[in-house]
């Protein structure tokens, strides 16, 4: 049995991001810049007013009021074709450019236009209203390192740079695999006590999808070599492979030897961490293949600590072991066995002066308790009692 540091190594560092693709920009998000993005232009290209008004040569102005000839206009889009002189105004917009010879924008509120002259009493002011070329970015210069996560703010950024398109770490494709005579689809209508629903591969792929994966659902098979083999067959070309349940010693658990048969090289099989101790790990050629435990709450803990980082590792997110945050007891805790344990807690008490409160029953197959949940306290190995108060690790879910 290793730890869970060692299991988080060998699943998720030693991963490297997969190659790159093309995307269009507005499909982006959650995405990871595979080069730096170099600006293809300037922004903005020409000094620009800031402000509805007037263009003058600052040195017209006088701070008494002073009627300068009307002599064109600079709107966004179409700029006045030739120079502003001494003495005159151009009537400019938001976003015109400053015609040369002008140095300060006066504000329409500020002035009395008639058909062909301007009087204002506002003073010289050199660069009032005025936003100069450049001042966002410039021409050649990096807007976005490469490894910068692209979220709504970079992609309007690379918009204004100059691109359509991005070089971004392809998404992983996911295939997610459930195994047991017990389970039937989310769905089905009436219900034998014996059977159990496919709860984890819905939970597993919304969990992964929103971590940016292409998942496959390949549904559930009983608990027979063939079938298995069959299955996991499907998952050829999948980056990852999740499997559910079958990971265990009973008799039906033959989701090892499968995956062992279709050419799975073993890596590691169990980890000292409760709910989740019969997590295997292998790779399968080119696919990295997490066999998680079947108790759901066993599955969902394994594939926030190891198959969620792995998702984002792949998409050149470097994903450190998740720690998660400090906060205080609400209850006292027994002592700790062997294993790194991962408690459901609910966040109590007003904002700024939360505390964790464990769930009672903490058994690995209470998809109700899970829900209801915030997160998982974790616990080292062997930890002793522990008073409520203390502050103890937190990852919330
Ligand atoms: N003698 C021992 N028995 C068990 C051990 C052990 O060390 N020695 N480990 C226990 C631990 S810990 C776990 S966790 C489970 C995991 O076993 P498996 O991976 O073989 O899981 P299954 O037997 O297939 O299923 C367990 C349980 O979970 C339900 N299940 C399975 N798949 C799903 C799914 N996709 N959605 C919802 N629920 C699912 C299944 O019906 C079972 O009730 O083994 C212990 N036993
Ligand atoms: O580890 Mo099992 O995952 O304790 O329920």
């Amino acid at each position: 049995m290793i730890s869970v540091e060692d299991a988080f190594k060998r699943i998720v560092e030693t991963t490297k991001p997969l190659t790159t693709e093309k995307i269009v920009l507005e499909k982006a998000s959650g995405r990871v810049l595979a080069a730096p993005l170099t600006a293809r232009r300037t922004q903005p290209g020409a000094d620009m007013s800031a402000m509805d008004g007037y263009a003058v040569k600052s040195s017209s102005l006088t701070g008494k009021p002073t009627t300068l000839k009307l002599i064109g206009e600079s709107a966004a889009g179409s700029p006045f074709p030739s120079a502003c002189g001494d003495g005159e105004v151009v009537r400019i917009f938001t976003g015109g450019i400053v015609p040369e010879g002008a140095d300060q924008v006066v504000v329409q509120e500020d002035c009395t236009a008639e058909a062909d002259s301007v009087t204002t009493a506002i003073g010289p002011e050199a660069g009032r209203h005025i936003r100069l070329a450049g001042i966002d970015f410039a021409v050649k210069q990096i807007v976005l390192d490469q490894g910068t996560y692209i979220s709504p703010k970079s992609i309007g950024l690379a918009a204004s740079a100059g691109y359509d398109h991005l070089m971004v770490h392809r998404a992983p494709k996911v295939a997610i695999l459930a195994t047991g005579d017990e389970l039937v689809p989310p769905g089905k209508k009436d219900f034998e006590p014996f059977e159990t629903v496919n709860s984890t591969a819905p939970q597993i792929s919304a969990l992964l999808s929103d971590a940016g994966a292409e998942v496959t659902i390949l549904g559930q098979t009983g608990d027979d070599l063939k079938a298995l083999k069959a299955a996991v067959k499907k998952a050829a070309g999948a980056d990852v492979l999740i499997t559910i349940g079958g990971a265990s010693v009973g008799d039906k658990d033959f989701m090892q030897q499968a995956l062992a048969s279709e050419g799975m090289a073993l890596d590691f099989w169990k980890v000292a961490m409760r709910p989740g101790k019969p997590l295997i790990f292998g790779t399968m050629g080119q696919t990295k293949v997490l066999g998680l435990p079947g108790n759901p709450v066993s599955a969902f803990v394994c594939a926030l600590l190891f198959a969620r980082p792995l998702v984002d590792q792949m998409m050149g997110r470097p994903a450190p072991l998740p720690t998660g945050v400090s906060l205080p007891l609400a209850a006292d805790l027994a002592e700790n066995g062997p294993r790194q344990h991962y408690m459901r807690a609910r966040l109590v008490g007003e904002p700024g002066s939360r505390h964790l409160d464990p769930a009672v029953a903490q058994d690995s197959s209470l998809v109700s308790v899970l829900a209801q949940c915030d997160g998982l306290i974790v616990r080292e190995p062997n930890a002793p009692v522990t008073k409520a108060g203390t502050m103890v690790p937190f990852l919330p879910f």
